[in-house]
């Protein structure tokens, strides 16, 4: 039975899924030491943004097949390590959208209010109704950095309350912000108009200390600033300095540089700033979603079936997977066939993507192929998460076209393989219920299921040859499941495809292009 390691708090419905596949061992608060003595045992991490997955202990991880985050953020997990040794790392990107954005908001609200800084001074026995006078949100301006699912609805909640909305996000278009409601500007601009600025953008290098000295500075005396995102996106020495200087009017942050926030400046900054320790995601609700979409991923991928939304297999989200899962099988299947009728060292596969397959959604066939090729060199250590990366390094040149006009299939994948001992194409499709089909070897029309042991054959088409070959298997006791020959012209060359019951035993290829007429043979074990 499969081992999963669970080291932070994750709530029990995903334990309960989790254990209907695997041991589930909890032990959260584990130091790195402790965790890189252990990692060896286990075939699956799921962690929250407590655990710090380090290369090192991807490399101590050597049973590892997947680390799921029960939440969005993964930069607490080093993804390309996990990449390069094939883990799939997985997370939650939906879950705990509401509980952030919702935190966000209360951030802004109570820091408006001065509630926090209200709520001791009663509960001390003051009653002091001066100090804590405060700021309306409505008609005031909300600057949303960042417009993705936690921003878009902070803007839903934010116009609500009567707020203008300016965003700022690169990636997104002008339409989409004005669906969402906001004004799509430039980032400085953004800064020197908001009254609240709110961050809901990905820690990465760009976004590295994007809100410091030079920034605030430009903001205006009375803004106030949100980080319910990441820490580290504002540089904090710069944002306590800015409002113990009355160069901005305060700040809530949720999320911090490092986590527990250690001694800190922001500590001693009285009523206009809030500090939240990491609470963004910790509703009820956010984390039951969490662990059980994680949860489902990780006990999917130990049954071995993909995961819905894999952060390091690109283009593989989860509306996109149920279209393409039919043909995920399909191509690997044909790169695995391809790969082994070239035989010896491959360097050029090309994929032609047809039909309806012919868009920048089917990527992930393309490493669907590469996996398929990969797999007689690499067996189980090649999957979707390193298989670009290993084609990459054993210098197989991958080239993609797209070719929308070929009809005969709905969608079609053709693959063509060279190798130090030539070129060899193959085509399927999906017919019927799905089912995967051969639909052309090395240019000869042919429309055959693939079977576990396969022989193909290039051969004139000539009487006699189907009845010696038959003879000759039958001699070595070779059973036929099923036979088909490909021809273009009557009497020219032509292939056969025959599936048999058992491998072939070793030496019969030779006997078989003795057979007058035969020119070449291939087995090959899908
Ligand atoms: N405090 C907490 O407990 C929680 C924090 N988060 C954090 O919130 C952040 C946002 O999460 P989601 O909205 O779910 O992610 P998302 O991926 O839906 O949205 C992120 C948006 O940021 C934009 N973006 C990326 N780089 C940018 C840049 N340099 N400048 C401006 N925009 C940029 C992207 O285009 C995208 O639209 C993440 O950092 C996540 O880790 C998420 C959940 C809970
Ligand atoms: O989902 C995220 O990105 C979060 O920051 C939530 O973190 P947590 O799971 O509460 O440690």
């Amino acid at each position: 039975m499969s081992k999963v390691l669970v080291s932070d708090p994750i709530d029990q419905a995903g334990i309960d899924i989790l254990s209907q596949v695997a041991t589930v061992d909890v032990k959260t608060g584990l130091k790195p030491a402790e965790l890189i003595e252990i990692i060896g045992e286990y075939d699956a991490l799921m962690i929250r943004s407590g655990t710090r997955v380090t290369q090192e202990i991807i490399e101590a991880g050597t049973q590892l097949k997947i680390i799921g985050r029960a939440g969005v953020g993964v930069d607490n997990v080093d993804v390309p390590a996990a990449t390069r040794h094939g883990i799939v790392v997985v997370n939650s990107p939906e879950g705990n959208t509401i509980a952030a954005a919702e935190h966000a908001i209360a951030m802004m609200l109570a820091l408006s209010r001065h509630i926090p800084d209200a709520n001791v001074s009663v509960k001390k026995g003051e009653w002091d109704r001066k100090t804590f006078v405060g700021a309306e949100v409505y008609k005031k301006t909300l600057g949303i950095v960042g417009l993705g699912k936690i921003g878009s609805h902070v803007a839903a909640v934010a116009k609500a309350m009567g707020m203008k909305l300016l965003g700022y996000d690169p990636f997104i278009s002008t339409e989409r912000a004005e669906q969402i409601g906001c004004q799509l500007v430039d980032l400085d601009l953004l800064i020197q108009q908001a009254d609240y600025i709110t961050l809901h953008i990905p820690k990465t290098s760009e976004t590295a200390h994007l809100i410091n000295a030079k920034t605030l500075a430009k903001m205006k005396p009375t803004a106030r600033i949100i980080n319910c995102a990441r820490g580290g996106i504002i540089d904090e020495a710069a944002l306590a300095a800015a409002i113990k200087e009355g160069k901005i009017a305060g700040a809530a942050l949720d999320v911090f540089e490092s986590e527990p926030l250690a001694e800190s400046d922001l500590r001693s900054i009285g009523k206009d700033i809030i500090l939240t320790p990491h609470l963004g995601a910790s509703t009820a609700e956010a984390q039951v979603n969490v662990a059980i979409d994680v949860a489902e991923q990780i006990r999917d991928v130990l049954l071995g079936l993909p995961a819905r939304s894999a952060v390091n297999i690109p283009g593989l989200g989860p509306d996109v997977l149920e279209e393409l899962k039919p043909y995920m099988q399909l191509a690997e299947t044909l790169g695995n066939l391809v790969g082994q009728l070239a035989g010896g060292r491959v360097e050029l596969l090309n994929i032609r993507l047809q039909g309806e397959l012919a868009t920048n959604k089917s990527q992930p066939l393309v490493v669907a192929s590469l996996k398929g090729l990969l797999y007689q060199a690499l067996r189980e250590r090649v999957n979707y998460v390193n298989a670009s990366i290993e084609a990459k390094e054993r210098g197989i040149r991958v080239i993609e076209t797209r070719d929308a006009s070929v009809r005969d299939y709905a969608g079609s994948l053709h693959l063509e393989a060279t190798g130090t001992l030539g070129t060899h194409c193959v085509t399927g499709a999906l017919l019927g219920d799905k089912e995967i089909h051969l639909t052309d070897v090395d240019g000869f029309p042919i429309n055959v299921p693939p079977s576990k042991y396969m022989l193909f054959t290039l051969h004139r088409d000539m009487p006699g040859i189907i009845g010696k070959l038959g003879s000759l298997l039958g001699s070595f006791n070779v059973n036929i499941a099923s036979m088909q020959v490909g021809r273009k012209i009557v009497r020219g060359d032509a292939v056969m495809a025959l599936s048999i019951d058992d491998p072939l035993p070793e030496g019969i290829l030779d006997e078989i292009t003795k057979v007058p007429g035969i020119r070449d043979a291939y087995t090959v074990t899908l």
